[in-house]
């Protein structure tokens, strides 16, 4: 059975979001109405992540909300619903039951419900001296869970959010749960993003064979955390099929089951994983006989 029901067209808004929560939102509405006009059958609205916030350690409670409960998550359940359209809700600063704060994704289905929720797994925590220094674990904490789901009449997806790409597992988790589809709202800089960030994109896709979509923010020349913008997919061979500039954009794509399909079955890497030497990653012996 293909990862992949059908032919599926996806539109990734690329909009920068300021101080002001309700413009965020009405901007997101905008940008998600323009793409349908556009493209009216597009199957998955993606977002970008921290679409209802500025994107800073400091903010992140002034912007929080409980889910299902708070506005952002009716916003967009109210979005997909309206629109008959999937909607991977870029992500935002959630206020736990626990109390504590995560950065989160959700992924609504065409009747406005909850399908998949994604914390992100691994914060983004980097000095990189005079450059670029971000400590997300100073007011969030980590989620404890890789995200693989079904979207009805679309397939199987895997959700991370931006630092989780740097880590192979999640994506390769999905892909052995089934996925076609690994979905990283993600907000790089203009640090790392020119040197990592097709890279990221590319690598996943090929170790994975799946399309990978990474939605950014726009870059904002009035707000701090410059993102790098460059929203993409990447096809299950590695190729960038669509990329957008670091302004406010949409850009469309249509995603191929036998794009994964072939691939997968042409080299079936899939099949050929030597699990019984590397079972478990971190408990793997590793010999020092030469
Ligand atoms: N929002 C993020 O997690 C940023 C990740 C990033 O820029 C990186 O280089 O990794």
């Amino acid at each position: 059975m293909s990862a992949l029901s059908k032919n599926v067209k996806v539109a990734l808004l690329q909009f920068h979001a300021g101080s002001d929560k309700q413009a965020n939102l009405t901007k997101a509405k905008e940008f998600a109405l323009n793409a349908l006009k556009k493209q009216p059958d597009t199957d998955i609205l993606v977002l970008p992540e921290c679409f209802n916030s500025p994107y800073a350690v400091d903010q992140f409670k002034n912007y929080s909300e409980s889910i299902p409960t708070g506005e952002t998550t009716k916003f967009l359940s109210e979005l997909a619903k309206e629109n008959n359209v999937n909607v991977i809700g870029g992500s935002f600063p959630e206020l736990g039951d626990d109390g504590h704060l995560y950065n989160t994704s959700l992924t609504f289905n065409t009747v406005g419900e909850i399908v998949a929720k994604h914390r992100k797994v691994h914060l983004f925590d980097i000095d990189i001296p005079g450059k670029m220094t971000f400590k997300e674990s100073s007011s969030l904490k980590p989620g404890n869970k890789a995200t693989v789901y079904n979207l009805p009449g679309v397939g199987t997806l895997g959700l991370g959010i931006c630092y989780d790409i740097r880590f192979p597992e999640l994506a390769m988790v999905a892909a052995r749960k089934g996925a076609g589809i690994m979905a990283y709202p993600g907000a790089f800089n203009t640090v790392t993003g020119p040197k990592f960030w097709t890279k990221f994109g590319v690598a996943r896709a090929i170790d994975n064979q799946l399309y990978v979509i990474l939605c950014s923010p726009a870059r904002n020349p009035d707000g701090g955390y410059q993102a790098y913008g460059h929203s993409m997919v990447v096809d299950p061979n590695g190729n960038v099929v669509v990329e957008a500039g670091h302004g406010e954009e949409i850009v469309y794509a249509e995603l191929k089951p036998e794009e994964v399909d072939e691939v997968r079955q042409n080299i079936p890497i899939g099949k050929q994983r030597r699990f019984d030497i590397y079972q478990n990653v971190a408990d793997t012996a590793i010999s020092s006989d030469l």
